[in-house]
């Protein structure tokens, strides 16, 4: 049987409640070998991000530490930001391609509020051929494929698969777990921490005591 790998990309400005669940939700539904997650280096449409990278790595590692499946912090978004150069997920994804193997099943996982927004994406229609996109519903977020600009929407919903044709397959579907509902954002936890509240139903212990070790997101 093929490889099967999920890929949970983000800034993780804190890693929250909201990102465990998703890789959860995904890993089991896929039930995949590895979760792979994946802090952004230098996420160009991101303002500025508050934690380093050295940061976001290390709370991402004590945020999925002990789960009972594989999970994996891939830091080649941060290596090719320190060079200056862009976080693209259509390159991580080439070179996952190329790590794993033409027969691989790797799924790309993401919320619901980057779907509206994926026809921003560099080179967004060429990230089928490397990868399944599996979104999740998020609060505030449509993700009725009439909410969402057209070219998305025919892209989303004529390559739809069952998860069993995801598990099966390489790359080139979509899914959309319309009962995941987690309402938790890095935004509005940043904004409570700032406010001096402790945010400790949002975050991981160990994330949380690494933030208050660490003094971040006081300002
Ligand atoms: N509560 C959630 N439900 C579903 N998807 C989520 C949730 N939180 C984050 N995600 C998804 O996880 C990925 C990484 O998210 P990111 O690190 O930007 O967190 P965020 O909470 O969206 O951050 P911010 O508030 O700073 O924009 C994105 O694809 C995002 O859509
Ligand atoms: O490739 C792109 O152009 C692109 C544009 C926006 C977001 N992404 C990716 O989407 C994931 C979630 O991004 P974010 O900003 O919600 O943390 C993360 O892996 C980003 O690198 C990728």
């Amino acid at each position: 049987m093929a490889y099967r790998i999920a890929l949970l990309g983000g800034s993780y400005d804190p890693v929250h409640h909201g990102h465990v669940a998703l890789g959860e939700y995904f890993a089991a539904l896929l039930q995949v070998d590895q979760l792979r997650v994946i802090p952004t280096g230098l996420p160009w449409q991101k303002a500025t991000l508050k934690a380093s990278s050295q940061q976001r790595a290390d709370m991402l590692g004590l945020a999925f530490a002990g789960r009972p499946f594989s999970v994996a912090v891939d830091l080649q978004e941060i290596a090719r930001g320190a060079q200056g150069l862009p976080t693209y997920t259509i390159d991580t994804l080439r070179q996952i391609r190329a790590e794993l193997g033409p027969q691989a099943s790797i799924s790309f996982l993401m919320g619901a509020d980057q779907l509206q927004r994926f026809d921003t994406w560099h080179e967004w229609q060429s990230l089928f051929g490397y990868a399944h996109f599996c979104v999740a519903a998020r609060p505030g977020y449509d993700m009725a494929t009439a909410g969402l600009p057209p070219a998305v929407a025919e892209a989303f919903s004529s390559r739809l698969g069952t998860p069993q044709q995801i598990r099966n397959t390489p790359h080139g579907l979509t899914y959309l777990a319309q009962d995941f509902a987690v309402d938790i954002s890095a935004t509005q936890i940043r904004a409570a921490l700032q406010r001096g509240e402790k945010a400790d139903s949002l975050i991981p212990p160990l994330v949380l005591d690494y933030i208050e070790q660490h003094h971040l997101y006081k300002s």
